[in-house]
């Protein structure tokens, strides 16, 4: 693409535009590239490193060889790093937001949200480095003392999506580095630019050679990667964000080396609206958990149950607020709604559409498939109502801007509704009733359950799903748990 017209040609600081691979320390071109795409122009952007098996094996040994260096750091000088990076993400967060708008296609304010979003793990795990505390345990025989330590659990490996090129790297490296583990990044074919730029600032902030490396590949040299990390004796922990598919696979390719693993896979959020509901309040829910990064999110809403009482004011007013969204691409002003990733995100939107409106679900507004609008990946918010349990909507994840509406009766049918699904990410429901509250709370098979909201992460929370949805939990102080472990220690001969 010719520099000039392309949207990284207006980067503050052009040498955050990397194409090459992070490997043990060094920026590495290899031999084969692969292309990365505008998904709202088709427009191609750079052409990036292309890694293999080789190269995997390569980082994890500069990993291994960094590691007894990085731990033997003091928690506050892991920390002190650690926030530099954050510093710098932040001081670079209009180029890092530009760079995911290209290559994502997210609206550009809702990427430097990301940014921000993604920066805030680094900084929470930069304090938290310093919490790592051990334990002592009363002794069961006056000659002993009896320690818990928490200690780096060695090499880790991040597999990481398209859906948040930053947030989902800085919530897994963030908390590896901060307990002492060097770790080998794996981003998506089509979202390298981001994993690049902060892999840049991070080595900026002094992040030593070989601690972090960045293995760029596309999806064929993925799967290569993968198994090779799986495979490694050296790497000690898995995280992955993706498709519950893969991660499956990933899981069996972990089983030989019995790696400890940390997965955040795929959801079928619903988003339950109660007669006794502020409808305002729900609709304004609705809109921001259902069309956040155009309906790409593994937390977004996917199915919406109404109480009857409620239902058709609920749709109403829902798309009402629905028909206001601007859709276009991301760099555009007032655009909240950006192209989705690739085509084949665009036919399956269109065949759950299809499939819904031929078992007698009818479309409120949007429907159409926008495809003379720039690269044609562009689909209208949609809505529709009268959704029932038999149709492909209520029982796969779309991920995408569809957005179906079922009627319900009791608060035992909407549970159960909710429930039936081997997903359990997040869930939400609006209700004023405080016993309600707690009675839909606690029924609700889901890791996350958003009550009168439609946004629930931030870094300071526990995420992470149950069933089939993952295992483990990214933030909060639990987020470190996965990258430590706990060590008992028994000293005897005390009185001698
Ligand atoms: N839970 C979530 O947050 C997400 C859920 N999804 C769901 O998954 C669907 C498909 O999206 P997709 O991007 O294909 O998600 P995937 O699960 O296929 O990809 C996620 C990451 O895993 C990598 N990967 C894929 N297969 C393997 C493998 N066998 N070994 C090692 N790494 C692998 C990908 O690499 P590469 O990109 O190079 O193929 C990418 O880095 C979406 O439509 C959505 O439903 C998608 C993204 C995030
Ligand atoms: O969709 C995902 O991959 C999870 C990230 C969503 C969030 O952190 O809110």
């Amino acid at each position: 693409m010719d520099m000039k017209t392309s949207p990284l040609s207006l980067l503050k600081d052009p040498s955050l535009l990397k194409t090459d691979a992070l490997l043990g320390g060094q920026w590495f071109a290899g031999g084969a590239r692969f292309a990365v795409h505008d998904p709202a122009t088709g427009l191609k952007l750079a052409d990036v490193a292309n890694l293999g098996a080789k190269e995997a094996e390569l980082a994890i040994a500069a990993a291994n060889e960094a590691w007894p260096a990085w731990k033997a750091k003091t928690a506050k000088e892991r920390s002190t790093i650690l926030r530099q990076w954050f510093d710098l993400l932040m001081q670079h967060q209009d180029d890092l937001g530009r760079l995911m708008t290209a290559e994502q296609g997210k609206p550009l304010p809702e990427a430097k949200g990301e940014v921000a979003y993604g920066a805030s793990f680094v900084e929470w795990f930069a304090e938290e480095a310093k919490r790592v505390n051990g334990e002592t345990l009363p002794q069961f025989d006056n000659n002993r003392r009896l320690l818990v330590l928490k200690q780096p659990i060695g090499v880790c490996a991040a597999i990481t999506p398209w859906n948040f090129p930053l947030a989902m790297i800085t919530r897994k490296v963030a908390p590896a580095l901060a307990a002492g583990c060097p770790v080998v990044i794996k981003p998506a074919e089509l979202t390298p630019l981001t994993a690049l730029a902060a892999a840049e600032l991070a080595l900026r902030a002094g992040i030593p050679p070989g601690v972090l490396s960045v293995l760029t590949a596309d999806a064929e040299n993925s799967i290569a990667i993968g198994k090779v990390l799986c495979a490694s004796d050296v790497v000690r922990h898995l995280s992955f964000t993706g498709s519950t598919e893969v991660g499956r696979i990933l899981m069996a390719q972990c089983a030989p080396t019995v790696k400890k693993l940390s997965l955040e896979l795929g959801g079928n959020a619903p988003f339950i609206v109660f007669d006794d509901a502020d409808l305002d309040s729900a609709v304004e829910g609705a809109f921001a958990s259902k069309y956040r990064n155009a309906g790409q999110t593994c937390v977004c809403t996917n199915r919406f149950y109404v109480q009857a009482g409620v239902y058709d004011a609920f749709v109403a007013k829902f798309a009402a607020r629905v028909k206001t969204a601007k859709v276009g691409n991301g760099f555009e002003d007032g655009v909240n709604q950006g192209p989705l990733i690739e085509p084949a995100a665009v036919d399956k939107v269109q065949r759950h559409l299809d499939d819904a409106v031929a078992k007698g679900a009818s479309v409120v507004t949007g429907g159409k498939h926008l495809a003379e609008l720039g690269a044609g990946q562009f689909f209208e918010p949609t809505v529709l109502a009268n959704a029932t349990a038999g149709m492909l909507c209520a029982r796969e994840e779309t991920f995408g801007p569809l957005a179906p509406v079922f009627r319900f009766e009791t608060e035992q049918e909407a549970i159960a509704a909710a429930n039936a699904t081997e997903f359990g990410l997040a869930s939400y429901f609006y209700s004023r009733d405080v016993g309600r509250i707690f009675r839909v709370g606690e029924a609700l098979e889901y890791g996350m359950v958003g009550v009168n909201v439609g946004i629930l992460a931030t870094e300071h929370v526990p995420f992470g799903g149950v069933k089939q949805s993952g295992l483990g939990r990214e933030g909060s102080h639990y987020g470190m748990d996965d990258y430590v472990e706990i060590k008992y220690l028994c000293v005897g001969d005390i009185q001698k």
